[in-house]
């Protein structure tokens, strides 16, 4: 890897100062990045927290893309097998790499550039395999880093001159959302997806949008740019203002590309049409469905899910009313509830905030016992409704939105059959999510308000991980890691359709946030075909499990089974009912036992089965003993010689030889006591070493789990650092334990070679 790549590498992660120090220490590529523990970040002069913070999802990132760097090099010392061509030239050497893994031809044709012409335009009919493109590999993520980082003049933001942004969209692009060279080559070339001006497939399970509301008063008075471009139906444009250490300043661009992307000026009706709209006609088909939008406090989560008069619900009734009136439908009816989840508890909207309980019926489908539900047939009557409600609901003043919702608010919508109520037929939920936020926004706020955030992002994490399970067909998601995610369960799973509207402020000062909410958006729904292919493209390369926890892939599986701390959590596994693809072929997405994560898996049964020394004689009452007594070898007690346990095996029998039983005697050092003392000991130092290992997997789990929340929320530092000084803590507990465990096997063996 060339020093320029490398700094360029750092340079996205915002450590570039501390390249000389790197140098210095001889750390210039990748794998001297991932070898780099906590400890040597002192040492390298990274002490600033948020530089901490940075270097360490640096070296996460690297090595999650790259696994080979976790292990040593090897003998001859070679370097990692890729290299990174400079950038903006196209790197052949990836291409041959890809053309030699990927056999697809359409796919191969793609790469090689044959594919341009063909239409990309999906059938508006279910349609889960997309269609390559030949331009854009993930349609939502064209270069959700910038392509280009283009310096500009001193001031250009506060002197609101208009500043040129030059993007190199080279296909070449070497580095991925976080900066660092992409392992998969293919995310960056073209070969899956439809293009990003093309019309998304309005029958997806999961859609993804994004809406943009306009520039506040406050914000346009503040002189704040609007740093949100939205091109075409699709895609967006951040330009994230910037400044380098020199302090010059300079432009990001980051870019998305979603399901649909609504500009500030589009109203609620044109938002309706594209998300909402297409889920009122699947339930009256009798499916489940969820509309949520997702974002930064104040982003218009509100606005456009339940204001008053145009909030999508409100459009949704209308609709769903009107269609009751026909008279194919007109055996069913409306009823509706309206629901929060506040602090992990549900209380009614409609019924004096009374505690509701969230159950599963027969079916599999989720009741909240309890809940006040009403039969409206009409939009004025819902309103009223939802107004009272609305009144009840828990909000709070957190530092960025004086009226912030610290609930999550369902207001749910459920046809069931007139004459037997209790006959359901279909399910609308929309949610009004509370408000993402960042410790920083919640300003000097008090334990309340900082739990509540805590709650807040867990869930919403938690919500991330479910709809992304489903969308990658995970036969298990990991659904009772927050009572919004178990409430929600049955509209996720077998029929059912998701469509979450992210929703963003494009004023400057909340970039951060808004690419936050945008890189949540776009996880969300990583593109299943891109996913296959890019596990077919990894194949080659990865062979074991990264038990450092903070892989994206690992953190999924950890979620579906083993992540302790949450309510259930050893309780049955959820599964999906009616998977209708992938249902019997789930072996690849098998959770990997906590044993296999640590390398344990083949040594679990020798712990529980006797060890193979007296294999060869089961029939004998004595095991070694007896075996030993065919050499003619009595006096076992007293031998003193030279002789190892696995050397019995490979004994020539010769059992009338007096003489040479004597000289087998004679060289024996240890006793039939002795080595069956020593058995034990080391099957009881396995089994204490399995339970350690167990214990430090969940620990990490538990960790991975809170900091990758607060990273993916945007979370306080302090908090990842509390809760990393807690694993830290732990951690270091669990390996004094196992040192003791292996120091005394250590030390009985000494005293055995002693002799
Ligand atoms: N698309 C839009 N067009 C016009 N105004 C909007 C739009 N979206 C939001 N707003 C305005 O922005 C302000 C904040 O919106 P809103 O209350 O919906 O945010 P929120 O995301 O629900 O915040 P919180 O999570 O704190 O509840 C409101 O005054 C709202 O009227």
């Amino acid at each position: 890897m060339s020093a320029s790549l490398f700094l360029e590498t750092l340079r996205r992660a915002d450590l570039e100062t501390y390249y000389p120090n790197f140098s210095t220490a001889g750390i210039n590529d990748l794998r001297g990045l991932a070898s780099l523990s906590f400890q040597d970040y002192a040492i390298l002069g990274v002490t600033a927290i948020e530089d901490r913070k940075r270097l360490f999802q640096l070296i996460q990132t690297i090595k999650s893309e790259y696994p080979q760097l976790n292990e040593p090099p090897n003998v001859y010392g070679s370097k990692p097998d890729f290299t990174f061509p400079p950038r903006n030239q196209a790197n052949p050497t990836s291409l041959n790499h890809q053309e030699q893994i990927i056999q697809d031809p359409s796919l191969k044709r793609i790469l090689q550039g044959q594919g341009r012409g063909r239409s990309t335009i999906p059938a508006l009919t279910s349609n889960r395999s997309r269609i390559p493109s030949p331009h854009i590999s993930n349609p939502r993520q064209l270069v959700q880093r910038p392509a280009v980082m283009q310096q500009q003049q001193n001031d250009a933001f506060e002197d609101g001159e208009e500043e040129e942004i030059h993007v190199n969209a080279s296909p070449g692009r070497k580095l991925n959302a976080y900066g660092v060279p992409s392992r998969h080559q293919s995310r960056n070339s073209s070969y899956s997806g439809p293009k990003s001006n093309a019309p998304s497939n309005l029958d997806d399970k999961i859609r993804v949008c994004v809406r943009k509301r306009p520039l506040s008063q406050k914000e346009l008075a503040g002189s704040q740019k609007d740093i949100a471009t939205v091109v075409g139906s699709r895609t967006i444009h951040i330009n994230e203002p910037k400044q380098k250490v020199d302090l010059t300043k300079y432009v990001e661009q980051h870019s998305f590309v979603f399901d649909d992307v609504f500009d500030s000026d589009a109203n609620n009706e044109k938002v309706y049409q594209r998300t909402a709209l297409p889920l009122v006609e699947y339930i009256f088909r009798g499916g489940k469905a969820t509309c949520f939008a997702y974002g930064q406090t104040g982003s218009g989560k509100t606005y456009t899910m339940l204001d008053g008069a145009h909030g999508l619900y409100a459009l949704a009734a209308r609709d769903i009313f009107a269609l009751l009136q026909q008279p194919d439908l007109s055996h069913l009816a409306a009823y509706i509830g309206f629901y929060e989840i506040y602090q992990g508890h549900l209380y009614d909207l409609l019924n004096k905030r009374k505690k509701l309980f969230a159950r599963e019926d027969g079916k599999k489908n989720v009741v909240i016992a309890g809940l006040q539900e009403y039969a409206i047939d009409n939009v004025e009557n819902l309103m009223q409704v939802f107004d009272y409600g609305n009144t009840i609901r828990s909000t709070g003043s957190t530092g960025a939105n004086e009226d912030s919702s610290r609930s999550h608010a369902i207001l749910q919508v459920v046809l069931k059959h007139k004459k037997n109520k209790k006959k359901f037929h279909g399910k609308l939920n929309f949610i009004d999510l509370a408000g993402s936020e960042r410790g920083a926004d919640r300003g000097d706020s008090d334990q309340k308000t900082r739990m509540e955030g805590a709650e807040i992002n867990k869930s919403l994490l938690a919500l991330k991980e479910c709809i992304r399970a489903l969308d990658q067909d995970k036969r298990h998601a990991p659904f009772r890691q927050s009572k919004l995610t178990q409430v929600l369960k049955d509209s996720f799973v077998g029929k059912s359709r998701t469509c979450m509207i992210a929703t963003i402020s494009p004023n400057q000062s909340n970039s951060e946030h808004t690419l936050n909410t945008l890189r949540y958006a776009d996880r969300v729904k990583e593109l299943k075909s891109e996913r296959d292919r890019a596990e077919g493209v990894a194949a080659g390369l990865e062979s074991s499990h990264d038990p450092s926890g903070l892989n994206e892939e690992l953190r999924i599986d950890y979620n579906s089974e083993d992540l302790p701390g949450y309510e259930g959590y050893d309780e049955e596994e959820e599964e999906y009912g009616n998977y209708d693809e992938g249902d019997d072929e789930d072996s690849e997405y098998e959770i990997p036992s906590e044993d296999e994560i640590n390398g344990l898996d083949d040594l679990g049964d020798i712990v529980d089965e006797e060890l193979p020394l007296d294999i060869e004689f089961e029939n004998e009452p004595d095991g070694l003993e007896s075996y030993i007594r065919k050499l003619g070898i009595h006096d076992l007690e007293n031998n003193s010689h030279s002789r190892t346990a696995s050397t019995f095996s490979t004994v020539e029998v010769k059992p009338t030889e007096s003489t040479q039983s004597r000289e087998k005697k004679s060289s024996l050092r240890f006793t039939t006591k002795e080595i069956d003392d020593f058995v034990k000991k080391h099957r009881h130092s396995l089994r204490d070493l399995s339970d350690f290992a167990k214990k430090e997997t969940k620990l990490l789990a538990d960790f991975a789990l809170v900091f990758n929340a607060n990273n993916d929320m945007g979370g306080a530092p302090e908090d990842s650092e509390k809760a990393f000084e807690e694993y830290f803590e732990k951690l270091h507990g669990f390996l004094g334990q196992k040192f003791e465990v292996i120091q005394e096997l250590l030390h009985t063996i000494d005293q055995l070679s002693q002799r």
